[in-house]
């Protein structure tokens, strides 16, 4: 049983489905035969030709109550083959139990443990009060256009009456799990510089690569300040501005590599900076324009945001923030459905990183990000991305617990039909 369990999870993650050209429909004929194989109801969407989203459904008892939606991402981030202990889609499970392939933590583990405790809990007779959707849609890594965001617009989604929305989270090293109510905004920064071009052996003021690094060594003067806030324990990661540079460019290329005796006249560097939904993005974007990229040195950037239609603000400029007090009964019925079934929570966090949970959020729905994995080091995007199989089963078991009491929730204080979300 144990074996075919985790055979069932090893089958998923030997699906290639690393961007930029995933698998989806191996993917997708997976789910709908996991599906098929558990009664669920199923359907695949193509809001983008090519890039299936697979919507199953566990029918409730009580269409008049909002229904529980668990989300999950099917495509997975590429993965640099011969820098990993076993190749990154052969799921190989080693003498410790750890399972290894890319997407075994981010999040193809979470996207077949809600089938897992499903399975569980229809062999254990249970019937749902609210219907259940899961939803294994595509191209989260790309910023979910072609999937979440279409999914969310789109009336069938509407039909589906949501009052609660599950998404992905992080692995935790302690023995606490990880929840997150928020996500940080990301903006991608592109810094120009240009100046003078001159001989390689002249000193001479207002080079392009000199200018660049001045900005340079003032976003790293920033990105220290910050660091130093979650090094001394005084903020965690989601709760400040994190600044990466993420590609440097100049110089002028010959055939075998680049000219050495010429000051280039442009330079360039590329940042990803993740914005907390409380911090000031106004004085982030002054330090930006007066620091970071001054027209006097001349300087010009490219700020996108990520994608402007989708803030961390709502429309009256306010975070937008799943509540995590007795507001929100969904975040009450999944702290006692984790210790219920033997799991410790941590303090519930602002994911670091972006989620298609952002989506869900900006309707206004509650999503809570939750991956089931403790003890485990935090490998999302790295080599030997691996998840250990106990680790996987007991997630199984608190999916079974949390699904159970989100099923079952009655709002005896609402009217039936009333949409019980935030
Ligand atoms: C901003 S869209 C890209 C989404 C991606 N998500 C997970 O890593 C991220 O870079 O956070
Ligand atoms: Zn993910
Ligand atoms: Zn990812």
């Amino acid at each position: 049983k144990e074996s075919e369990i985790i055979s069932r999870f090893q089958r998923y993650l030997q699906i290639n489905t690393a961007q930029p050209k995933p698998l989806y429909r191996e993917a997708a004929d997976f789910i709908l035969s996991e599906a098929a194989s558990l009664s669920l109801e199923s359907q695949t969407l193509e809001f983008v030709p090519g890039k299936p989203l697979v919507l199953l459904k566990w029918s409730g008892s009580d269409p008049s109550l909002s229904s529980v939606l668990l989300n999950s991402h099917t495509d997975v981030v590429p993965a640099e083959h011969d820098k990993w202990t076993h190749p990154p889609f052969s799921a190989h499970l080693d003498s410790n139990g750890d399972i290894y392939a890319r997407g075994s933590q981010d999040m193809k583990c979470v996207g077949i443990q809600y089938l897992e405790a499903i399975r569980r809990l229809k062999a254990s007779g249970f019937e749902p009060k609210r219907s259940v959707y899961l939803s294994f849609v595509p191209d989260e890594e790309i910023g979910g256009h072609a999937g979440a965001e279409k999914f969310a617009e789109s009336d069938v989604f509407k039909d589906l009456n949501v009052g609660i929305v599950l998404d992905e989270g992080l692995a935790s090293p302690t023995e606490n799990y990880r929840t997150f109510y928020a996500e940080r905004c990301p903006m991608w920064l592109v810094i120009k510089a240009t100046g003078a071009p001159g001989h390689g052996a002249k000193l001479y003021d207002n080079t392009a690569t000199e200018n660049l690094f001045k900005s340079i060594e003032s976003v790293r003067r920033f990105r220290a300040s910050q660091f130093d806030l979650v090094k001394a324990g005084l903020k965690a990661e989601g709760e400040v501005v994190s600044v990466n540079m993420v590609f440097l460019k100049a110089g002028t290329p010959t055939p075998t590599g680049f000219v050495m005796n010429l000051q280039p006249s442009e330079a360039e560097a590329g940042f990803d900076i993740r914005v907390p939904p409380t911090a000031d993005q106004e004085s982030l974007e002054r330090r930006i324009a007066e620091e970071w990229a001054p027209s006097s040195r001349n300087m010009t950037f490219m700020c996108g945001q990520f994608k402007q239609k989708v803030s961390v603000l709502d429309d009256s400029g306010r975070p937008i923030l799943t509540a995590t007090d007795s507001s929100n009964p969904w975040w009450g019925l999944l702290e006692e459905a984790v210790k219920k079934a033997d799991g410790k929570l941590g303090k519930p966090e602002i994911f670091p990183a972006s989620t298609d949970a952002r989506y869900f959020r900006q309707l206004g729905l509650p999503a809570i990000g939750f991956s089931p994995m403790a003890n485990t080091p935090i490998l999302l995007h790295d080599h030997n991305e691996f998840l250990n199989k106990d680790e996987y089963l007991k997630g199984i078991e608190i999916y079974e617990s949390i699904i159970k009491a989100y099923a079952s929730y009655v709002d005896h204080g609402r009217s039936a039909g009333s949409r019980d979300e935030l």
